[in-house]
């Protein structure tokens, strides 16, 4: 592997022209000359992964401070972004008047923004989008996409989409969180087809980049179905097209990959990223991983040298560290929250049930099948294994239910998301494969049956229900092993605006009228003794030979006498 400073200084070499002032700033100041040196996540280096970003962070935050400006994200630049906003463009026209104007501008939008639930850093951020008629008025979008967009049904921007668009059309970098299924897909490949605008063979200008290959498909799906009517070469990096094409004459306008493939691609010396002009990181929090970012996303980024290149980070989760990374490495970059940072989508009923062992998960979901079962339902576990292993179970009963890990292979994985998304499979038994980002019309039900690793891991499994605006019910299974991370889950649920949901006892019919079932009944108190539970009230369901007693709604205080009564 070629030996040279990191990615994150890729963009570094400025269009010395439309940074006069900062570069200007950048001289003056010697101690940023050796930038370049602070960050060395070069494959074969022996340093431990974890320290290396550690370190960088505290020595680009120290240099921040020591005062070069110029790779601040949030330092307001002296210079306007390069906006096509026609509105802002008047104000260089006319003194006071204009002055006022932009500022009734700036007000109005700060109105707009709180509507919608929007939050912006950044150095003159342009107006967000009220219609997507304004994509035509503001940005000159042809009339083949808003026709597509129109053809797709889709009214109105939602919230990501009427602020990260414009972002991107201003060529600004970005970095944006905004809740699972809220449609930051369209947010950057809308800005992205507008500004290729027509389809070239001048190398490759844009690439996406996303963390699966289920993902990576979907995306250049919707990204098609999106230009239809425009001769865009969009592809997508599958085995075959790195087995067949002589990648150093190749070229596309959006090429879609996951980052191993791309980086192997690289590695043979064959592709050329040069030209790149857009670059998306989707579930940008996930590529940025350790482990990833030294093996993976840093070669990639580091081959995207264009100096004008614009890069943006989508993710429904944007941990610290990210944003840190983000700021450290973007010029001049915007940074759009939707809603609260890091919470699960409102639109989710969410619900904890204390399955006592593993044996009481796969009762309780029997039990909630044979009571109700409302396809379609994803059901996550932890991995391959248990993914076979509740496959094999399942396939006793009367239900159609596929599964999807990472043992199966490329069409047998592709064979299990096309016939859940066709009705053909009611139910999918899934690892976290296919947690992030996959986006599958109507899910009513996303079950964990074993209990997410994080907090992110929850808040993208259970965001493949309850997206675009519909409603879903999220359901998280619990064991007395699970018990010292329930915290952070309940915390989470609270934070999506969840009040009241159901703590759910399952008890083997064989089980019931001996102790075990107080001593259930205790450890629910004991967990709520433990503060994780402060916000919830309670609701019983016990099986009964095969049939459900249900006690809803129990306040506190009276939850004992009503324990008993259901004893
Ligand atoms: N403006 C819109 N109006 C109505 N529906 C939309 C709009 N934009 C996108 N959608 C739909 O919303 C759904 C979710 O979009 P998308 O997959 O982009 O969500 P996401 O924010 O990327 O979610 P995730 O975080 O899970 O990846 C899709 O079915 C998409 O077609």
């Amino acid at each position: 592997m070629e030996k040279g400073p990191s990615f994150l200084f890729a963009g570094v070499s400025f269009d010395k022209k439309k940074f006069a002032t900062d570069l200007a700033r950048f001289k003056e100041n010697k101690e940023s000359e050796n930038l370049a040196d602070d960050f060395s996540f070069v494959e074969g280096e022996k340093t431990d992964p974890e320290k290396a970003m550690v370190s960088f962070v505290k020595k680009r935050k120290r240099k921040s401070i020591a005062g070069v400006e110029g790779f601040n994200v949030f330092k307001s630049s002296k210079q306007l972004a390069p906006a096509v906003d026609k509105e802002k463009e008047k104000v260089e026209d006319g003194p006071s008047k204009a002055k006022k104007e932009l500022n009734k501008q700036i007000e109005r939008d700060a109105v707009f923004r709180k509507k919608y639930n929007i939050h912006v850093s950044g150095a003159n951020v342009p107006s967000p989008l009220r219609t997507f008629a304004e994509l035509s008025s503001r940005f000159g979008c042809e009339s083949y996409l808003l026709r597509n967009l129109a053809e797709h049904g889709y009214k109105e921007p939602t919230p990501i989409q009427r602020q990260a668009i414009p972002v991107l059309l201003s060529d600004r970098e970005c970095f944006a969180c905004a809740p699972t299924g809220s449609g930051k897909t369209l947010a950057f490949l809308c800005p992205m087809l507008m500004k290729l605008r027509c389809a070239s063979k001048d190398g490759i200008r844009a690439v996406i980049l996303c963390p699966t290959r289920e993902l990576a498909t979907q995306t250049t799906r919707e990204c098609k179905k999106l230009a239809k009517g425009n001769k865009f070469q969009i592809k997508l990096m599958k085995k075959e097209l790195v087995r067949s094409t002589d990648l150093s004459k190749f070229s596309c306008d959006i090429l879609i990959s996951t980052p191993l493939r791309l980086r192997l691609a690289i590695r043979r010396k064959k592709i050329d990223l040069s030209r790149v002009e857009y670059l998306v990181l989707d579930e940008a929090d996930k590529l940025f991983e350790v482990g990833n970012l030294l093996k993976h996303i840093d070669p990639v980024v580091k081959a995207c040298s264009n100096p004008s290149i614009v890069r943006s980070l989508f993710s429904a989760t944007l941990p610290d560290f990210v944003e840190e990374l983000a700021r450290s490495i973007m010029h001049d970059a915007v940074r759009v929250i939707v809603g609260r940072k890091n919470t699960a989508s409102e639109s989710i009923k969410q619900k904890l049930v204390f399955a006592g062992s593993e044996e009481g998960k796969l009762l309780a979901l029997r039990q909630s099948f044979a009571e109700s079962l409302n396809p379609p339902v994803l059901i996550f576990v932890q991995s391959k294994d248990r993914a076979k292993e509740l496959y094999g179970e399942l396939a006793f009963d009367d239900i159609r239910a596929g599964v999807i890990h990472s043992d199966l292979s490329q069409t047998q994985r592709e064979n299990a998301v096309d016939d859940f998304r066709a009705g053909k499979t009611w139910v999918l038994i899934a690892t976290d494969v296919i947690a992030r980002g996959m986006d599958f019309k109507g899910v009513n039900c996303v079950i964990n049956y074993d209990f997410p690793d994080s907090g992110a891991a929850y808040i993208h499994r259970i965001g493949r229900t309850g997206r675009a605006g519909r409603s879903g019910e999220a359901i998280t299974l619990y064991t007395e092993d699970d018990i010292p991370f329930l915290r952070n889950i309940a915390n989470l649920m609270k934070a999506s605006g969840c009040e009241k949901t159901a703590i759910m006892l399952y008890q083997h019919p064989h089980e019931l009228g001996n102790m075990s079932m107080s001593r259930n009944y205790v450890n629910i108190l004991k967990h709520k003794a433990m503060g994780c539970y402060e916000f919830i009230s309670i609701c019983f369901t016990v099986t009964s030979c095969g049939k459900l007693l249900q006690i809803t709604g129990v306040p506190y205080r009276s939850k004992s006498a009503a324990a008993s009564t259901a004893l």
